[in-house]
């Protein structure tokens, strides 16, 4: 057991662990919860009431969460005192348990502390950033939101989001003019004096792991195809060797099972899985036209990013879009919204919860607790279905009954 400064972990339950490459999961697992600044602790007050029924329903009392209280962001400044984000006993916690789920935290614009949620996914190596995004029958901007059936791998720990970047003006800057002058590059920066930089790293390991991980996936799930996802034109050796990368590890290490694009011409032969890329700008407007050619997506850190939140759109909303930081080594999970902190809404009982709730859903199904998923999946469809909704959905669907966040909540629980 870890000694913690401030925490004290549930004396009933026992840890998850990892032996031989598989998850060990006890009926009294410990799991450590974050609420998360702004809206997350009314999300994640509804959302542990339909955890914990679901997992009640499921197993009559044979198993049970016992949630454990770990802090970030602004709830640990009280706990910790002033200026602590992550404290190392939240860092401690989740090593120890294996697995967490989180509500969304702050991260300022402009300057500040850097983002609380990529340090988490960074210090725990979870490399892969896993979104689904499915229709669930809520109301959508487009047409044919049925055809979006897709999951998107983001990587999770390399590009832009390493935070590698100085404000103009920085020493550093002037530091690394010197090295750009001695390969020719200065002429590139088109207004020196006033330029902030930012280095983007993009590694072979980094993206072999991710799309390693896209493609046992689609494998193990019958998916079709998994498209890389890139800026490559531009972005020649970090994008553009994310799309080699990812077609070299389907090749190398799955050629068995995997076709690419250029072998088969689009037409896999039954029983392969499809390897293809899509410059992003493109995949952007072709996600809209045709979403049923898309099933898989692997991409680097900041496409995905941007790819979550319209995918998330295109099917009804960020407040249904859920999400995993996962290692598929060590097994450590994280999961977690796609949304933010939405904090124009903070304490009022107002917005969506399903989003962390179907994080739920993710983790119960990571923890091979099917059962409890599958009542979290009908409880939330019957609620749509009956159009008792939070307001992001009754704003659009005609004759809804708008919920409270907890009331929408106790809507999933009563169409278990
Ligand atoms: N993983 C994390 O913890 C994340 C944290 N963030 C952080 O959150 C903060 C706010 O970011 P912001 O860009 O405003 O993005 P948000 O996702 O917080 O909010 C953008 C909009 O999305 C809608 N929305 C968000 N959550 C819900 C919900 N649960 N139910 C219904 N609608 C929802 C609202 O739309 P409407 O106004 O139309 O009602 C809201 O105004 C920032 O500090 C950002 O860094 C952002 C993303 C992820
Ligand atoms: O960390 C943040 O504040 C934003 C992160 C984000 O938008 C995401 O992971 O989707
Ligand atoms: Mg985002």
């Amino acid at each position: 057991m870890s000694s913690y400064q401030k925490l004290i972990p549930p004396k009933n339950g026992q840890k998850i662990e990892m032996k031989d490459g598989k998850l060990v999961v006890p009926d009294n697992p410990i799991v450590p919860f974050i609420a998360g600044d702004g809206t997350g602790q009314d999300i994640w007050n509804a959302s542990v009431r339909v955890f914990d029924a679901a997992v009640k329903k499921a197993f009559g009392g044979k198993k049970k969460v016992e949630w454990f209280e770990v802090y970030a962001g602004e709830k640990a400044n009280e706990v910790y005192g002033p200026n602590t984000w992550l404290p190392e006993d939240t860092l401690a916690a989740n090593r120890e348990f294996k697995m967490s789920i989180k509500g969304p935290l702050t991260t300022p614009v402009g300057g500040g502390i850097r983002s609380i949620n990529v340090a988490l996914r960074q210090e725990l190596d979870l490399y892969a950033c896993v979104r689904p995004v499915s229709w669930f029958g809520s109301p959508s901007p487009v047409k044919h939101p049925e055809l979006v059936d897709m999951v998107i791998f983001r990587e999770n720990t390399e590009d832009i989001y390493a935070g590698i970047e100085w404000a103009t003006g920085d020493p550093v800057i002037q530091e690394l003019y010197k090295v750009f002058e001695k390969a020719g590059v200065m002429k590139k920066i088109r207004f020196p004096k006033t330029a902030s930089i930012g280095i983007k790293p993009v590694s072979e390991e980094g993206t072999k792991r991710l799309v390693r991980a896209a493609i046992r996936f689609a494998l193990a799930n019958n998916r079709k195809s998994v498209t890389l996802v890139h800026k490559g034109n531009i972005m020649k050796f970090t994008e553009g060797y994310f799309r080699k990368w990812g077609y070299e590890v389907a090749k190398d290490e799955f050629g068995d099972k995997t076709v690419s694009w250029d072998d088969c011409g689009g037409n896999a032969p039954a029983g392969k899985l499809l390897i293809k890329d899509e410059i992003a700008d493109a995949f952007l407007q072709k996600i809209l036209l045709r979403a049923n050619e898309y099933d898989v997506i692997a991409t680097l850190n900041l496409n995905g990013d941007y790819l979550s939140d319209a995918l998330a759109a295109q099917v009804g909303g960020i407040g249904i879009a859920p999400g995993a930081n996962i290692n598929y080594e060590t097994g450590a999970a994280v999961f977690e919204a796609t949304h933010g902190t939405a904090p124009k809404y903070a304490n009022q009982d107002k917005v969506n919860p399903g989003a962390v709730i179907l994080s739920g859903e993710m983790m119960f199904r990571y923890m091979g607790w099917n059962e409890v998923a599958d009542l979290i999946l009908k409880g939330l469809r019957g609620a749509v279905h009956n159009k008792r909704v939070t307001y992001d959905f009754a704003r659009q669907l005609e004759g809804s009954t708008e919920l409270k966040c907890s009331e929408f909540g106790d809507e999933i629980i009563r169409n278990m």
